[in-house]
């Protein structure tokens, strides 16, 4: 057999002081290594232009490597100090807002020339939506147990109760969230080490991941921006449980909050694999009500602790209206005819399209059943009409469904991350509408389905940009397709 060439720039796992010098979409930091040989490009993901940073190599091919980062020897000097403390969910916190969202308009951008073919996308660009609050933003946080944390004076890990989040890339060790992160509830995020030491004192184990064992798990908190209310779920094993008083608790939570607290829900989850999820197991209500609303756009949604609701609600509402703009721009595709909200969730944006339309019917399908009971809820508590939910596979729905096809002027479509499987997007590029909008929260998978809606004739008439989640690498797209 021929010997595989060796890289001749890096070797896998080992260690490179690198400097970062460009950022690609999905917030990674581009390092170049030069010989005689020529230069290799390095992806280090979590890492800004302009630091010096030791990276070890992960990954390589002929044409790039991958590199995972270790530390930043030398910060950039765009970087600015902000109060909060550093965690892995906002790896950018330190650079400017205006400065981001310069990377996040380029990179993306730069996608669809690169995989969607759409060479004037500069031309097509119509707005970069900023988040209302750059702080603070976020309504739903996941704080995790653990019996191992991380000593940041010596860099190593110690055997101690932690609540906080993960280190980044170490799935196993914690670390304490002594104070607010800047994301989410400044009041709740400050007393969560009075948290941690309630429960310390309890003398009970927080979750070993390891071990799999311990009676901790998650703490999770959902917040309503409209009443200020803050909703728990605590997550325990059930081993033990008869010695933990969980209204003495849910006693301690309102000494905290006040009247902020709507309710405890405490879920009992003994499964130990290690993506457990948090709300998985069964679930109780301690005290209080187990739901919130929240308001968008003048419409009410009522949130329990499992149901999708958008993370950063007052720019969600920026989102949702670009997205309607969009569609009601051409009204005479919408009024008296059917408008398919694909992905739709629990049905938010084809609510607002209906209460903005005449005699439109709406028709929204996603595959989470207790998504569809939500969306139908709303819009009863709404007074919203003209609306049919159904709970199927998008696929499987318009195979069912042939009726429809030349029937439909516009749709909307909102899909997970993985963009639209390749036999989805050909039976709705079968409907024939004329216009879709589609809303995506990756737009690299909407970058390769843009290909495909080209080829069937659709070309892109605007693109905006929402920074949904400020100091994190993502962002979402609101894309309008028409027909020529
Ligand atoms: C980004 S969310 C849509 C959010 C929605 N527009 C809203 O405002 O509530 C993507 C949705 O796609 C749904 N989904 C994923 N795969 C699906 C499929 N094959 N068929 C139907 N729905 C699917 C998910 O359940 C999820 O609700």
């Amino acid at each position: 057999m021929p010997r595989r060439e060796r890289n001749p720039f890096v070797k896998r796992n080992q260690i490179l002081d690198l400097k970062i010098e460009d950022y690609a979409f999905g917030g990674k930091g581009i390092a170049r290594i030069h010989n005689e040989k020529g230069s290799f490009v390095i992806f280090v993901p979590n890492t800004l232009p302009g630091q010096l940073v030791k990276a070890q190599i992960k990954k390589s091919s002929k044409k790039y490597a991958e590199a995972k980062l270790i530390d930043v020897i030398e910060k950039s000097t765009d970087e600015v100090d902000v109060p909060y403390q550093d965690i892995p969910g906002a790896p950018y916190i330190n650079l400017p807002i205006a400065l981001q969202h310069q990377y996040k308009k380029e990179s993306t951008l730069s996608l669809f020339k690169r995989i969607g073919k759409v060479d004037n996308i500069e031309d097509l660009f119509d707005e970069f939506i900023t988040s209302p609050n750059v702080f603070h933003y976020r309504n739903k946080m996941e704080y995790g147990f653990s019996a191992i944390g991380y000593d940041r004076v010596n860099k190593t890990d110690v055997d101690e109760f932690t609540l906080g989040f993960k280190r980044r890339g170490v799935w196993w060790m914690g670390d304490n969230l002594e104070k607010d992160s800047g994301l989410f509830d400044k009041q709740f995020e400050d007393n969560l080490k009075n948290i941690r030491k309630y429960c310390l004192e309890t003398g009970l184990q927080p979750w070993h991941g390891p071990k799999k064992e311990g009676f901790f798990r998650y703490f999770v908190v959902r917040k309503s921006y409209k009443t200020n209310e803050l909703l728990f779920n605590l997550v325990t094993t059930s081993y033990d449980l008869s010695k933990f008083d969980l209204n003495k608790f849910a006693n301690y939570l309102v000494e905290l909050f006040g009247t902020r607290v709507a309710g405890l829900l405490h879920t009992i989850n003994d499964e130990v694999g290690d993506r457990t999820i948090a709300t998985s197991g069964s679930i109780s209500l301690v005290y209080g009500k187990d739901k919130i609303v929240e308001e968008l756009l003048g419409l009410n949604f009522e949130i329990s602790m499992k149901s999708f609701f958008q993370t950063n609600p007052k720019s969600a509402e920026k989102l949702y209206s670009k997205v309607v703009d969009y569609v009601l721009e051409d009204k005479s595709k919408v009024d008296n005819t059917v408008v398919m909200d694909l992905f739709c969730g629990t049905g938010t944006i084809g609510q607002i399209v209906a209460s903005k339309s005449d005699n439109a019917k709406i028709i929204g399908v996603d595959i989470v059943a207790s998504a569809i009971e939500d969306a139908k809820e709303n819009a009863k508590r709404n007074h919203i009409e003209g609306l049919e939910f159904y709970a199927a596979d998008v696929g499987k729905f318009l195979n069912q469904h042939p009726e429809f096809q030349n029937k439909i002027k516009s749709i909307i479509l909102d899909p997970a991350r993985a963009g639209i499987a390749p036999k989805t997007l050909q039976k709705i590029i079968k409907l024939n509408a004329d216009r879709m909008v589609y809303v995506s929260c990756n737009p690299a998978t909407q970058a390769r389905d843009t290909e495909a809606l080209r080829e069937a004739g659709y070309q892109i008439k605007k693109i905006s940009l929402v920074d949904q989640f400020p100091h994190t690498s993502h962002i979402e797209t609101v894309v309008l397709f028409e027909k020529n």
